[in-house]
């Protein structure tokens, strides 16, 4: 295949604008930065809106924010989520915990409406936090999990979760993206299938939220859960969102009660009464400060437009694979992720046993992919912030490195 080049993808790619808006981006010491589905870049404006919420509503307006802005926030910054990037009507979105936590919280309120099941079904390529979650939910309950081991290589599809399925599954467990392949499992099929079995059906959305449109309520998902570090560049540590759909949420009961999911929480009353709605899914304090930067890329989203973040990422990915067969497969390098890009994400994983060593040597000359166990460098792709230049930059800096090792 030729390789058309970077410099005319970029002149003609109408998202190319945008890569202005993010700090240091044509920073010459940062020769390509293709790890955003691990850490996203910061906005430019993040400094600035960090910088007069200290002023302002922490600053000046002080414990009188809570009322005036705060407390409302998990959910009407969960509700512009929502709306942006989950396809799901408001109030059935919270921003708050880490994704472990919620990942915890939003399974244990799956259980509670299947108490008569005791199996869970969940894959053996889901993120370690995914598996270690379940596995000791199941620990603490005597639950058995019912691992899937996919039979192709990249990543599960509904026949292989209907395969497992019986009358004693409560609850399935996946990735939508999966965090090494970048398969995109079946949203809507998989969770009907679940559904005509009896279980409930909870999403990991780490690797898609921002990356591509997510249809929550029309694939009548029951939970999800998801970061906001990666594809809505919301920092380190910024705060997960949760998604339970507004069918369910009277029935659930969530296993962490805390004052700030409480029906009054400045009535310091006696027992718990859980909220009415999304609310009850919080627990203790909102992590305020932290989910300040996602609010300014929602809107970066919305101007954009997640169909065209999507056209661009399957571009971008399409790029990749192309100079991965042209540069790092005549090394003996395999592609690891969907050559059809219906079935992937945004990022491209290339398997070679040298991989390991190669990162570390790309990292010290600015050029920053990741590298995922066994073998493999994965290639992240934001389409709001990668250029095509930056990422054939990152392949042939790859190729060179393994060149220098493979070379007889
Ligand atoms: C699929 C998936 N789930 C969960 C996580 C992480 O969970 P947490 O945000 O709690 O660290 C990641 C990445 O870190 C991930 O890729
Ligand atoms: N969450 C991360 C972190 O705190 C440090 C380093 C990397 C991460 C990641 O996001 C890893 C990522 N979820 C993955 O897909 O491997």
């Amino acid at each position: 295949m030729t390789i058309v080049p970077a410099s005319k993808l970029d002149a003609a790619d109408p998202l190319a604008r945008f890569r202005s808006r993010f700090v240091a981006a044509d920073d010459p010491a940062v020769v390509a930065y293709l790890d955003g589905n691990s850490l996203g870049r910061p906005l430019a404006v993040t400094g600035e809106r960090l910088a007069s919420f200290v002023d302002g509503a922490w600053g000046r307006g002080l414990i009188r924010s809570w009322d005036a802005a705060w407390m409302a926030e998990p959910v009407t910054v969960g509700d512009r989520l929502a709306e942006v990037a989950l396809g799901a009507a408001p109030g059935q979105v919270i921003v708050a915990d880490s994704t472990t936590v919620l990942l915890y919280k939003l399974i244990r309120a799956g259980l509670s409406v299947r108490g008569d099941r005791d199996e869970v079904i969940i894959d053996r390529g889901n993120f370690p936090t995914d598996r270690f979650v379940v596995d000791g939910i199941a620990a603490e309950f005597g639950l058995t999990v019912r691992y899937l081991s996919a039979p192709h290589a990249s990543g599960v599809r509904p026949e292989d979760v209907t395969a497992v399925l019986s009358e004693r599954t409560a609850l399935v467990v996946l990735s939508h993206i999966a965090y090494r392949s970048g398969f995109i499992a079946d949203m809507a099929a998989t969770t009907r299938a679940a559904h005509d079995a009896g279980a409930l059906m909870l999403w990991d959305l780490c690797h898609s939220v921002g990356a591509l449109p997510v249809e929550l309520d029309a694939c009548d998902v029951d939970l999800a859960a998801g970061c906001t570090y990666k594809y809505l560049n919301g920092g380190p540590g910024s705060p997960a969102f949760g998604y339970v759909s507004a069918r369910l949420q009277e029935q659930l009961r969530q296993p962490i009660w805390g004052w700030m999911g409480a029906s009054d929480p400045f009535a310091m009353g006696p027992q718990y009464e859980p909220a009415a709605g999304i609310r009850k899914f919080i627990s203790g304090t909102p992590p305020v400060l932290a989910m300040q930067p996602l609010k300014d890329m929602l809107e970066l989203i919305a101007e954009a437009g997640l169909d065209e973040v999507r056209r661009k990422s399957v571009a971008l990915t399409e790029q990749a694979i192309a100079l991965a067969d042209e540069l790092l497969v005549p090394l003996g390098a395999t592609v690891a992720s969907p050559r059809d890009p219906a079935e992937r994400g945004s990022h491209v994983t290339v398997d070679h046993p040298l991989f390991a060593e190669v990162t570390a040597a790309l990292w010290e000359q600015g050029v920053i992919p990741d590298f995922r166990p066994p073998d493999g460098i994965r290639i992240g792709l934001s389409p709001l912030s990668t250029s095509f230049a930056e990422l054939e930059r990152g392949v042939e800096a790859i190729a060179r490195e393994l060149r220098a090792r493979t070379a007889a």
